[in-house]
């Protein structure tokens, strides 16, 4: 066996690697139990049978450094939830407008662990870290899936050059007849879990993984992997290292999710409604991120006349239809309406069509404004939400 071999762990071929996570939640679960005076709850495999440590705080994990770190926060301030940090290295921090809330700072990964065991309620992290360290755990609940930053794919990567220049799909990766179980393909990953996983769901047979923490692009031209299942997000790293992902290679398309711990929304008091607070917030937020607010005045001989008119065009509907007010001014000593004021919501990809339409149909006077906050009747995910945990 040649020297790297005792840093790959087997996968496809024999089975998955150990759950080495869930040995340590339950082992830290353990530690957490032993020291709390308020625990009451034994602990099963890193789990609680079934029951929560009581407090009185709604516990929200945000990511305490890395790329996530700044934009969770951003997002918060964006819908008037500012945290309050008293200074960078304190991993605790207040969100004022919601009193039953402590923030706690943590590494994505952590975020996930705690969650499952009860140390926190919500967080934020990417759907990657949710899929890897949550391992299909039911107490997972994604509140959020779309939080629109942290955009990037868990993706299969092999390098340009050599042996792999003409392979361009998994198909093909999977079909090479050099791959043997005691000449596996080597996979370098982060992703311990959702790799092998992968791998057997899509029938490759002979792979091994090994681990590191970052750099694993280095690892093909190092000699060390023959393949990387990594993050890729604008590709330049693969690119500039030689590597090209692969047809049928993106094992998970993430972006930041607000996760919930299904134990502590139907047990803790408080959480249900805070995390409909946060919920509504983001939805409303997110949702006005993507429009503008038009208005412009239109001549016309009656508010149905215009609204008629309005709806003739494709890009003109409105999120519920034009808002039509008549413009009032006083002729020949009477009140009366030649012109019409609408008001109508566009996205902001469709914003200069909107126009031209708007043009089309006789509309002068065109103002464009950004929208801060778009609150519907009651947003699709919180209904979602109550399904899934059977409310
Ligand atoms: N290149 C990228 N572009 C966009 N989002 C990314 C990218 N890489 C990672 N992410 C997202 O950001 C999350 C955090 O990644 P980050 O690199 O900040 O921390 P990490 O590498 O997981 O942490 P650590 O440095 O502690 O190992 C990832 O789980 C993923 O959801
Ligand atoms: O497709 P790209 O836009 O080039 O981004 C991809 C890179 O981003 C992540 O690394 P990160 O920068 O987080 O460094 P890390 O390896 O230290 O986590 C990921 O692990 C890739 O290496
Ligand atoms: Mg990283």
């Amino acid at each position: 066996m040649s020297q790297f071999s005792s840093a790959f762990t087997a996968a496809s071929s024999v089975s998955l690697p150990p759950p080495s996570f869930n040995v340590s939640v339950s082992k830290r679960s353990f530690i957490y139990c032993c020291s709390s005076s308020q625990s009451r709850t034994t602990v099963v495999n890193g789990k609680f049978d079934g029951k929560i440590f009581e407090r009185d705080e709604i516990r929200f994990g945000l990511p305490s450094k890395g790329r996530m770190a700044g934009d969770s926060l951003d997002l918060l301030k964006d819908c008037q939830l500012s945290v309050k940090q008293v200074n960078p290295r304190q991993y605790v921090a207040q969100i004022p407008q919601l009193s039953n809330v402590e923030v706690w700072f943590q590494r994505p990964k952590d975020i996930v662990r705690k969650l499952l065991s009860g140390d926190l309620d919500l967080g934020i992290v990417g759907l990657d870290t949710v899929s890897e360290y949550g391992r299909g755990d039911e107490d997972l609940i994604i509140v959020h899936d779309a939080l629109k930053y942290g955009d990037c794919r868990l993706s299969l990567a092999i390098p340009k050059y050599g042996i792999f220049e003409n392979i361009n799909s998994l198909k093909d990766l999977a079909q090479m007849p050099r791959w043997t179980i005691d000449r596996p393909l080597r996979v370098a990953t982060g992703f311990t879990y959702l790799g092998p996983k992968f791998m057997q769901e899509n029938g490759l047979k002979h792979v091994i993984f090994s681990t590191a923490d970052g750099a694993l692009e280095a690892a093909p031209a190092m000699g060390i992997a023959d393949a990387i299942l990594d993050l890729v997000s604008s590709g330049t790293t693969l690119r500039e290292n030689n590597l090209k992902e692969i047809e049928g290679g993106v094992v998970l398309e993430s972006q930041a999710v607000l996760v919930a711990s299904r134990k502590a929304l139907i047990q803790r008091k408080g959480a249900l409604d805070t995390t409909h607070e946060i919920l509504e917030r983001f939805e409303a937020h997110l949702r006005a991120a993507d429009q503008f607010m038009v208005t412009a005045n239109m001549r016309g001989s009656s508010a149905k006349e215009v609204a008629e008119r309005v709806l003739s065009q494709p890009s003109l509907s409105g999120l519920q239809g034009p808002t039509v007010s008549p413009v009032l001014c006083k002729r020949d000593g009477k009140v009366a309406a030649d012109y019409y004021a609408i008001v109508i919501c566009v996205p902001k990809k469709a914003l200069y069509k909107s126009v031209q339409q708007l043009r089309a149909i006789g509309g002068s006077g065109v103002l464009i404004s950004p929208l801060t906050y778009i609150f519907d009747e009651e947003t699709p995910r919180w209904r979602e939400l109550l399904s899934k945990l059977g409310l």
